[in-house]
């Protein structure tokens, strides 16, 4: 092995490098988006017995899955949203595996969220995370800490008369990110964009901007508060599924040990 390959090896073996899992389990009682009544709906993840040791199936045991591209902590890809249907390589099948194993920065805004479900990351705290931990560098993922993953239930989707109330970025905060020329933007929430995404300007910024410039998103993370807010890793490889606009997936951090 190389020297680098070597060294991540002892590291992980020694514990000087340690993973962090930041994927929820996909269960038929996790929460997906809930658009509208007049669009289409997202499948919630079913697994149906196939066979289980018996006559069915004599040595094994195996299930037929239903889900959604979009369901459980998942990844979404270019062409995910209209403004980047034409962006190269935008499916998942054809982004260069480079992308799925980079650096990560970690931005919490736990604080605001758990007093504001409506909470906003901004530029102005962008560029104060910035004054602390140095400039955004570019290629880097992006995730939004809130501690929403901490939620369940009703309380994860928060559901109101005039739909879903949930943090998330400005327009403003994802064109500086894009500004700074990041890999991706990440979220604990059901969505990369706030619940009331569809009243900003354009509508879910979040998806139209990254999308539009080819970036990804990744949704339903957890376990964010365990992350350093610089000098991580994130392990974050979709499903290779022919034109898939997202794909769910296992999402590790490698963080330093203690
Ligand atoms: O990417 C998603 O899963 C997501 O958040 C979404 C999916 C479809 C329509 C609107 C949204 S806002
Ligand atoms: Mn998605």
């Amino acid at each position: 092995m190389s020297d680098a390959i070597t060294a991540l090896a002892d590291a992980l073996a020694s514990g000087a490098a340690r993973v962090v899992d930041l994927t929820h389990r996909l269960d038929p009682d996790f929460p997906v988006i809930v658009l509208p009544p007049e669009f289409g709906q997202c499948a919630r993840f079913r697994m149906e017995e196939v066979s289980a040791y018996d006559h069915r199936g004599p040595a094994w045991k195996w299930h037929n899955l239903t889900l959604n591209e979009h369901t459980g902590t998942h990844f979404d890809a270019p062409i995910h949203w209209v403004s980047g249907k034409d962006v190269a390589n935008g499916a998942v099948d054809e982004i260069p595996p480079e992308a799925f194993i980079g650096p990560v920065v970690v931005i919490d805004c736990s604080e605001g969220a758990g007093q504001d479900d409506d909470f906003e990351l901004t530029p102005e705290i962008i560029r104060d995370w910035e004054n602390k931990h140095g400039t955004i560098p570019a290629d880097v993922w992006v995730l939004m800490r809130t501690d929403w993953s901490k939620r369940s239930g009703a309380d994860y989707l928060n559901m109101r008369e005039d739909g879903a109330h949930s943090p998330g970025p400005t327009p403003a905060a994802i064109s500086l990110l894009l500004e700074r020329g990041i890999r991706g933007f990440g979220t604990e929430t059901v969505g990369t964009d706030a619940g009331q995404g569809m009243h900003y300007d354009p509508p879910f910024p979040a998806h139209y901007l990254l999308h539009g410039a080819g970036k990804y998103g990744l949704q339903c993370l957890c376990n964010l508060d365990q992350l350093p807010p610089t000098g991580a890793m994130l392990i974050a490889p979709p499903l290779k599924i022919k034109g898939g606009t997202g794909s769910p997936l296992r999402v590790l951090a490698l963080i330093p040990g203690a």
